[in-house]
């Protein structure tokens, strides 16, 4: 058994409102989630736990012991609580849009997919993130071993643009150098008159990090398969692609994959 699939077990309910995270670290969902709670500390109570955690540690950029893949990455996403993190993650894994009540995150989930890139198989071992600040030092512990992070904001919502920059301050504290960065602008398909953040700003605001930028919809869907593939594209191109291909441009695949979108959900 591969060490992730210890996390790979039906559950009861994935996101939980309580915060008395000592309680149990592993949650199970009957949606196919499995809840880490408060892993940073309750990691050191679940032997199993700690053991699978570690085994994902040793292995960054590494071809995956699993043979039905040949690589195996760890995407995180983050940003402010609400922005849609969940959504996204739901919507790519099994094009689902979570609407409804808004149960906010409680410390870190994942779900793994796997994708066809050319003729490789990637796994995505794709980590969910509470927004809330009060798990900030849980989440911190899992940045280091991500090699690529998707760090949303809600284009409804100014603040959590504005908070950006500070997110992009505690990835360069806590994360991997060489991390995979894609800024995403999500809830793209908002009522005009909801907008509170440009696309342009987004824009701006990634090329003054040099990071990837686009917008997404996690409620339709827009943009969110190309916004995974493209990181997984990278990542593997990162790996593999000197000597297979020469050069490959992430801004310049998004841009070109989403030629047919909505103008206004595109990137430049
Ligand atoms: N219109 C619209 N609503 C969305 C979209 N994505 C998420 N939402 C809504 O935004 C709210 C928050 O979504 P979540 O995915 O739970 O947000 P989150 O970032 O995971 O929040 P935390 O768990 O608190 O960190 C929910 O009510 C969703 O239905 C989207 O693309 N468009």
């Amino acid at each position: 058994m591969s060490s992730d699939r210890v996390f790979e077990r039906r559950v009861v309910s994935k996101r939980r409102t309580s915060a008395n995270l000592e309680e149990a670290p592993v949650k199970q969902c009957s949606n196919g989630w499995t809840s880490v709670v408060a892993a940073a500390s309750a990691a050191s109570s679940s032997s199993r736990l700690n053991a699978a955690y570690k085994n994902l540690q040793r292995t960054p950029f590494q071809p995956h012991p699993d043979i039905s893949c040949d690589w195996f990455f760890k995407v995180m996403v983050l940003g402010d609580s609400g922005v849609g993190k969940t959504c996204l993650l739901v919507r790519f894994r099994d094009d689902m849009f979570l609407g409804g009540n808004y149960i906010s995150t409680v410390g870190v989930d994942f779900r793994n997919k796997i994708i066809s890139v050319d003729d490789s198989k990637v796994k995505l071992q794709i980590w969910d993130t509470a927004g809330q600040e009060r798990f900030r030092s849980v989440t911190h512990a899992y940045y280091r071993d991500a090699h690529a992070l998707l760090l949303l904001y809600d284009v409804t919502n100014k603040i959590s643009f504005d908070n950006i920059r500070a997110w992009l301050s505690e990835i360069r504290d806590y994360a991997n150098e060489q991390v995979v960065i894609m800024l995403i602008g999500n809830k793209a398909d908002c009522n005009p008159s909801d907008r509170m953040v440009k696309r342009e700003d987004g824009e701006r605001l990634a090329k003054e990090y040099s990071v990837t930028f686009m917008e997404t919809s996690a409620k339709s869907g827009l943009n969110v398969e190309i916004a995974f593939m493209a990181v997984a594209r990278e990542l593997l191109f990162k790996k593999t692609g000197i000597e297979k291909k020469g050069s490959f441009n992430v801004q310049d695949y998004v841009k070109e994959q989403t030629k047919s979108n909505c103008p206004a959900c595109s990137t430049t």
